[in-house]
């Protein structure tokens, strides 16, 4: 089955900005989600790279109002019907992989899978993926290779994530082929574990602010 394009878009433009997360502790899900929601980022991607982070998503799907929570770093089916059941909005992956598509055509929750590559790329658009991750961004090209691929692939809109910075984001956010951006700046572990709450707030305000 082909990709919600309007779906998995709604998402991409809520914000500028989806923040990716590494949350340990999900106590903290609920109070980092709110000040995202507050300083204007209701996307958020908590990634299933700590083993409470299924707990987090559910946190933030029954107790932040305005977010959408999303599961980052979904590498398999299992994973997929685990994040959907945790009241994911929107799945993200590193990669793609025809089994992760297959998993992705079992559910109504929508599927941004990750290319770096034109023939990725080609593959996913053969599957009816339209709304992409460029992952790892900065490290695979960065922008001016962002770009390059806009016009052979002008059908294909991104989110690139990966070293991505409050700096460098305004030069993907004006490629024509770019809807918003990934990263973990705004609520690092760091700013998690310490509990700033209105630093998470004050960070997620001037993503949310940056022109697209
Ligand atoms: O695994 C996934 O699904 C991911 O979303 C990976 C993230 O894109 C990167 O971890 C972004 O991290 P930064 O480079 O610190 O901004």
């Amino acid at each position: 089955m082909a990709q919600d394009t309007a779906r998995i878009e709604a998402v991409m433009l809520a914000a500028p900005v989806i923040p990716v997360l590494i949350v340990d502790d999900p106590k903290s899900a609920v109070p980092m989600a709110q000040a995202l929601v507050r300083g204007g980022l209701p996307a958020i991607e908590i990634t299933l790279r700590t083993p409470r982070a299924l707990e987090a998503i559910r946190a933030v799907a029954d107790h932040v109002e305005g977010a959408i929570p999303g599961a980052g770093t979904v590498l398999d089916a299992g994973q997929y019907e685990a994040a959907v059941k945790a009241g994911s909005r929107f799945i993200v992956s590193p990669g793609a992989t025809p089994k992760l598509l297959d998993a992705a055509a079992d559910h109504d929750v929508p599927l941004l899978p990750g290319a770096a590559t034109a023939s990725e790329v080609m593959a996913l658009i053969e599957r009816g993926y339209l709304r992409l991750k460029f992952f790892p961004a900065e490290q695979a090209g960065g922008a001016a290779y962002l770009k390059s691929l806009s016009s052979p692939l002008s059908q294909v809109k991104f989110c690139p994530t990966g070293g991505i910075s409050l700096e460098k984001a305004p030069t993907y956010l004006s490629l024509p082929n770019v809807l918003c951006v990934g990263g973990s700046w705004i609520a690092d572990a760091k700013a998690i574990a310490s509990e700033d709450w209105s630093g998470i707030e004050a960070r997620a305000r001037e993503a949310a602010s940056l022109a697209r």
